[in-house]
């Protein structure tokens, strides 16, 4: 799997799984654009500072980006430790804004892979929700739409990644992104040993994060979550659209067994 003569975007990429993935294309011959709100220690290929956490921030990002992009690679995040307004904004808001705003700017077959999580992983349950959440029009007010759907300060994180997997979905079959071939899928990281981690412990618990651990032997690491972002952005995934792909030892599984009593 090579990725000679692409250019690859990342966002996220002064840390932790955003950072492996732009080394990771850079390694498989793909040109790299990183985005950060933090400038990296290491910069690989061009890096350009950016918010993506309002609509004002994206357009700036958008604007000093080229054409003819292969890839997008919506790795930022954040933990949900500030609260669910600021989550929603980073994590599916600005996310999407940024997705919808680039399009012009991949090329016809360009590939777009949304790191969700395993704590998306009550999307089916909540699916009315997180379908009318990802529906809302613009880059919304984001302390409304807590208030519209009863959100808890605390579930940001784990709403945020729901109404990602299903706008995963959604674009996937959105006139927008078919009428360019534009695949839009997901990778859904169980806990990865990432700065990221220590926050999760502090908001959902240790008791969940090492409960999630034990299920598959070890938390990740970056160099587990890279590849498989980096297959979807490649040709051999060309026949790979809408899916999410769980990157997390097998916890997805053992989750859906205990769930589904199999
Ligand atoms: N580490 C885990 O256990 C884990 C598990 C499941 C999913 N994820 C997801 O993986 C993704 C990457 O997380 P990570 O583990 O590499 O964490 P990380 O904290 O190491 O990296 C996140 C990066 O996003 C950047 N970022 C945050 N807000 C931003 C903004 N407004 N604009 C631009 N950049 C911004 C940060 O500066 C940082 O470099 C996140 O979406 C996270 O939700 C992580």
């Amino acid at each position: 799997m090579m990725l000679f003569g692409k250019t690859i975007l990342v966002t996220g990429v002064a840390s932790g799984i955003g950072r492996r993935t732009a080394e990771l294309a850079a390694q498989m011959g793909a040109e790299v654009i990183g985005i950060d709100l933090v400038k990296p220690e290491h910069i690989v290929g061009r890096f350009i500072e950016a918010d993506i956490s309002s609509q004002a921030g994206v357009d700036k990002v958008i604007a000093q980006l080229p054409d003819e992009m292969d890839a997008l690679c919506n790795v930022a995040g954040v933990s949900g430790q500030s609260g669910a307004a600021i989550t929603l904004a980073i994590n599916f808001f600005g996310l999407r804004a940024l997705t919808e705003g680039l399009v012009t700017k991949l090329r016809t077959g360009a590939s777009v892979v949304n790191v969700a999580s395993i704590a998306g992983f009550g999307w089916k349950e909540n699916s009315q929700r997180a379908s009318a959440i990802a529906k809302l029009g613009g880059f919304p007010d984001a302390n409304q739409v807590m208030k519209d759907f009863d959100i808890p300060n605390e579930a940001g994180y784990p709403i945020s990644k729901e109404i990602l997997l299903v706008w995963t979905m959604l674009a996937s079959q959105q006139a927008l992104f078919r009428s360019r071939h534009i695949r839009v899928n997901a990778v859904s990281p169980g806990p990865v040993e990432t700065p990221i981690l220590t926050q999760f412990r502090q908001v959902l618990g240790d008791e969940r994060v090492d409960s999630d651990v034990d299920r598959v032997g070890r938390a990740g690491n970056a160099g587990d979550i890279a590849p498989a972002i980096l297959f979807l952005c490649s040709d051999a995934a060309r026949w790979i659209n809408g899916h999410n792909l769980a990157t997390d030892g097998g916890l997805e599984a053992s989750l859906t067994i205990e769930q589904c009593n199999l």
